[in-house]
């Protein structure tokens, strides 16, 4: 089966994508929308018998029934023996959910609630700092502690009404130092987000911010507020239970914002603007759960990412959200696509037959096509793009800006796909009074190969509800992918090896040990850092 894939991606690289588009219903039929989304992948070179054998690739890897084991709390996280059932936090139906034969659903929506008071009691001066109503929040976590919220933070700041929040994430003392200075202590929240509550990163910088807090404040610990699934560790850390916010092994770190790990963008937010979100990943989830393939969209965005990567053998995926505010959204995808399917062994332990996932990566446009776009429009490799671009901005009286950016957005896409040929760069050139072989070397920089792949996502207005939706459908084209390749897309092993060795070098660059087992270059490298840190 994945010969076939292979083989219909690499013939379709010299499809002409313009004629395809001429020819038929395409642009109707290559196409999903649901709720407020409308997913166009009609600018590729999938023909309709290659979706039928990616369907059915998708068939044959029996996803309908992986995705009811996944949303019906079954272990499928087989490396972990975990149940995956984020798709819980956001289940504002009242369907129970079983793990093991315990509903899980009483425990979600009681700490959903417990959220909301505390959320509301800092918003509306009831809790407070031991200097007044808290004016900022500092939220300390990483990786999914912290992607989450920060992207969806600033996705969402026209709807932010509460105290202002800042993210720490790095264990270099830069980021710590550069957010806290200028805070009150006295009027500061902090909250250490960590499942494990054991990262070294957010441990480090959560004592960090006890020892700030405790040079102005009397009870530091009163101010801070834990998010973990580890209740005996942040009883150790000394933060009251009634401020810590638990969680299930079964919410995997990257999908885990609709929890207790939002608790940041909810107080930021409010609990009703909270609540839309949910529901809009909830909604996603219905239709993921209910959609025929062909018109499900989190299954045609995964399989036009199985085209472009395994299909048609290109490397890497550029996610390019024509949205400012949602400048950390290709961080927050990197993490929940490369981690979840950056993987070469299947379930069993074999090797895959076919590459990982890709490597994914982007910025907020415009600003990319003054950067990097060059590549993408020039260079030797084939970026498939997935632009996103919201109808209508939240600034009314910059409706012109926002008119200009769509049109940045359309532009980028159609320019991929038609290209400039060299005739009409030959044309441009001799219009510029350029005769011979200077307009024919002129022309040949000036030609654009074309026929380059993009999809693009609209949406009206990057409301809560509207990022619930997006989120929750990127997700689920991580699992549709994940199935596909036959990986398990919860566990992430290959962070593991780099955490182990760097806590082995630590002793080693203290001068504690002598660094016997390292290899020479990474011995040389801790003796330039040994000579010159004083
Ligand atoms: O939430 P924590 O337990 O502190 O984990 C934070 C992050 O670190 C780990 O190394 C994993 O790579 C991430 O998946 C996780 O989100």
């Amino acid at each position: 089966m994945w010969s076939d894939i292979e083989k219909r991606g690499r013939d379709a690289l010299t499809r002409d994508m313009t004629e395809m588009l001429e020819s038929g219903d395409r642009v109707g039929s290559f196409n999903v929308t649901f709720g407020d989304l409308l997913f166009d992948y009609s600018k590729t070179q999938m023909s309709t018998d290659d979706r039928e054998a990616l369907l059915t690739l998708a068939r044959q890897a029996k996803l309908a029934e992986k995705r009811d084991a996944m949303f019906n709390g079954h272990r499928i996280n087989e490396t972990e023996g975990r149940a995956v059932l984020h798709t819980a936090l956001r289940n504002l139906s009242g369907r129970s959910i079983h793990v093991d034969g315990a509903d899980v659903m009483p425990g979600v929506l009681d700490t959903l609630t417990r959220m909301e008071h505390f959320a509301e009691a800092i918003r509306d001066g009831s809790f407070t700092g031991q200097g007044g109503a808290i004016t900022d929040v500092v939220n300390i976590g990483i990786g999914g502690s912290d992607l989450g919220p920060v992207m969806a933070y600033a996705a969402l700041a026209p709807y932010a009404d509460g105290p202002r929040v800042h993210y720490v994430s790095n264990v270099d003392g830069a980021h710590i130092h550069d957010t806290l200075k200028g805070l009150d202590p006295t009027t500061t929240l902090v909250i250490v987000a960590s499942k494990t509550f054991t990262t070294i990163e957010t441990m480090t910088n959560a004592e960090t911010a006890k020892r700030w807090m405790a040079e102005q404040v009397t009870d530091p610990a009163a101010q801070f507020a834990a998010l973990s699934t580890a209740a005996d560790r942040t009883a150790d850390f000394g933060i009251d239970p009634s401020r810590v916010f638990g969680f299930e092994d079964w919410v995997g770190g990257r999908y885990s914002v609709w929890g207790p790990i939002g608790l940041s963008l909810m107080i930021a937010i409010g609990p009703n603007d909270f609540r839309d979100f949910l529901s809009g990943g909830h909604e996603m989830d219905m239709h993921f759960c209910g959609a025929p393939l062909a018109q499900n969209m989190p299954v045609m965005l995964a399989l036009t990412g199985i085209w472009h990567n395994q299909g048609q053998g290109h490397a890497t995926r550029a996610v390019l959200p024509y949205d400012q505010r949602l400048l950390r959204l290709p961080a927050y995808l990197q993490q929940l696509e490369m981690e979840s399917n950056g993987k070469r062994v299947s379930m069993d332990g074999a090797d895959l037959k076919v590459d990982s996932g890709p490597v994914v990566w982007g910025e907020p446009g415009t600003n990319g096509q003054h950067a990097f776009y060059q590549l993408i429009h020039q260079g030797s490799r084939v970026v498939p793009c997935e632009f996103m671009v919201a109808a209508r901005g939240h600034e009314p009286d910059l409706a012109h800006h926002h008119q200009l950016l769509v049109a940045n957005c359309l532009a980028q896409s159609e320019a991929l796909m038609r290209g400039r040929s060299l005739d009409e760069a030959r044309a441009l050139m001799a219009a510029k009074g350029l005769t011979g072989d200077e307009l024919d070397r002129q022309a040949r920089h000036r030609v654009f190969p074309g026929n380059r792949p993009s999809t693009t996502l609209i949406y009206p207005q990057l409301t809560p509800h509207v990022l619930g939706q997006i989120v929750a459908l990127y997700e689920h084209r991580v699992f549709v992918e994940g199935v596909i390749l036959g990986i398990n897309s919860f566990d992430q092993w290959g962070v593991e090896l780099g955490k182990e060795l760097a806590n082995s070098l630590a002793p080693v660059l203290a001068g504690d040990d002598a660094g016997a087992d390292k290899d020479p270059s990474t011995r040389a490298l801790v003796a330039y850092v040994q000579a010159h840190r004083a």
